[in-house]
């Protein structure tokens, strides 16, 4: 796979770390999370992204579990660390420490407002980091307060991914230089960095209305979502009016007697006209009505329906691991070196704790000792099961 051979050190993080991670992990690279000793919220949340990861349970409060990652760190290619800013270097775990000792290490400093300005050691989460970044201002339908669609944006999409571009990125330009560097991930500035398109489009006039009244965020009629007789859901995108033209005729209507399709001042009444005529049939009638036709309508589909749906199907779009969980499959597709994802359960904490010492050097005597000092937990699977 495409990142085979790379090593990664992911302390445990809440959700954007351990996406980072898992699409690291995905795409080949050998991922150790970092766990605390005990269970916690951050050992709950990194655990739904494991994937393809191992456990090392390490105590970093204490000085030998600080010393056992610094030596991790001089065999490993990249460390994401999700924490405030500061709470490494209070560690002796910092930048200027690790990268004088492993200086080809690609450091990776996931946080909400980034590693300098006023917010940066402020507590936080994905709501907060999209309301700072503007994004969140232009979310949401008229007369409504501002939205956030579940935590996707700030951790996931300007977390989790951003950072996983920037290590890969990192990684690239270390085939070059030869040296390693440190990656400052804001969850602000990534999702701010997502909506260049908004900041971009105000000028050619997509944003001139009020929340909820301009053409991508709910306004248009012929870019929103109606319910169905059966209570679901049809999403239509018919913006081009090559397309808006097969919108309107599979729902019956003539072109001829309705408004201008950017009559904006028309558009409350086009937006009722079509409720009115989505909510006549079911969502299994409007999808033989307009599958294989482009007028851009498409079922709201549940995650079941969307992982049963014959063109996901088709695709394999969604993968079930060996405990029949079922999710999505890595994204994009790579045509000769295609991810290739773990099929395993996720890791318990600490679980491979000594086999990854042994193999980043320490002799047992060294894991022995670690242990019997608190630093390591090494994970008895049979005293799990
Ligand atoms: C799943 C829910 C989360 C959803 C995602 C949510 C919407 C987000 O937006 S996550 C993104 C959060 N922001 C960031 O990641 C930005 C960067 N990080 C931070 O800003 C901060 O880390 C923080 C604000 C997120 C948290 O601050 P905190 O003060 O806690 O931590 P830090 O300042 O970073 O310092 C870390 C300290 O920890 C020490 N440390 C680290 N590793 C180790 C180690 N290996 N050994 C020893 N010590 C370690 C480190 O030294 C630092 O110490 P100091 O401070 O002294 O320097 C989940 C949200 C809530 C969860 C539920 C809830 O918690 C209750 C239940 C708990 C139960 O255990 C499990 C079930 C829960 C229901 C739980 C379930 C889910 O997890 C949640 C719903």
């Amino acid at each position: 796979m495409a990142l085979s051979g790379v090593r990664v050190l992911e302390l445990a993080g809440l959700a954007p770390a351990p996406l980072c991670g898992m699409i690291l992990a995905d795409f080949g690279a050998q991922v150790v999370r970092v766990d605390r000793l005990s269970q916690s919220a951050v050992t709950s949340a990194a655990d739904v992204q494991a994937r393809g990861k191992r456990s090392l349970a390490l105590d970093l409060k204490r000085q030998q579990g600080a010393a056992v990652l610094r030596r991790l760190c001089r065999g490993a290619d990249v460390l994401i660390e999700p924490f405030r800013h500061g709470v490494m270097e209070r560690l002796g775990l910092g930048p200027e420490v690790l990268l004088q000792e492993n200086p080809r290490l690609i450091y990776a400093r996931l946080t909400g407002f980034g590693q300098t300005g006023k917010y940066a050691q402020s507590a936080g989460h994905d709501i907060n980091y999209l309301a700072l970044s503007g994004v969140l201002s232009k979310l949401g339908r008229k007369n409504e307060n501002p939205y956030a669609p579940v935590n996707l944006l700030a951790d996931f999409a300007g977390g989790g991914v951003m950072c996983a571009l920037g290590i890969v990125t990192a990684l690239f330009e270390r085939s070059r230089s030869g040296r390693g560097q440190v990656i400052d991930a804001s969850m602000v500035e990534g999702v701010a960095y997502l909506s260049s398109f908004l900041w971009k489009s105000q000028k050619v006039g997509l944003w001139n209305q009020p929340r909820g009244e301009n053409l991508l965020d709910s306004g248009a009629p012929f870019y929103e979502v109606y319910r169905t007789s059966d209570g679901k859901f049809m999403a239509v995108g018919a913006i081009e009016p090559k397309f808006y033209n097969q919108l309107i005729k599979g729902l019956g209507l003539n072109m001829d007697e309705l408004p201008g399709q950017m009559s904006l001042g028309h558009w409350p009444e086009m937006k009722k006209k079509f409720a009115s005529i989505f909510a006549q049939k079911t969502q299994a009638e409007w999808c033989s009505i307009f599958d294989s036709t482009d007028a851009c309508v498409t079922p709201v589909l549940s995650f079941d329906d969307a992982a049963s749906h014959q063109h996901n199907k088709e695709r394999g779009s969604f993968i079930t691991n060996d405990l029949g969980e079922i999710s999505p499959r890595p994204a994009p597709v790579l045509s000769r070196t295609p991810a290739v994802p773990s099929c395993k359960r996720e890791p318990f904490i600490g679980e491979h704790t000594e086999e990854i010492l042994l193999e980043y050097g320490f002799t047992k005597q060294e894991i022995a000792k670690l242990c019997s000092d608190k630093a390591i937990e090494l994970k008895n699977l049979k005293a799990n099961l």
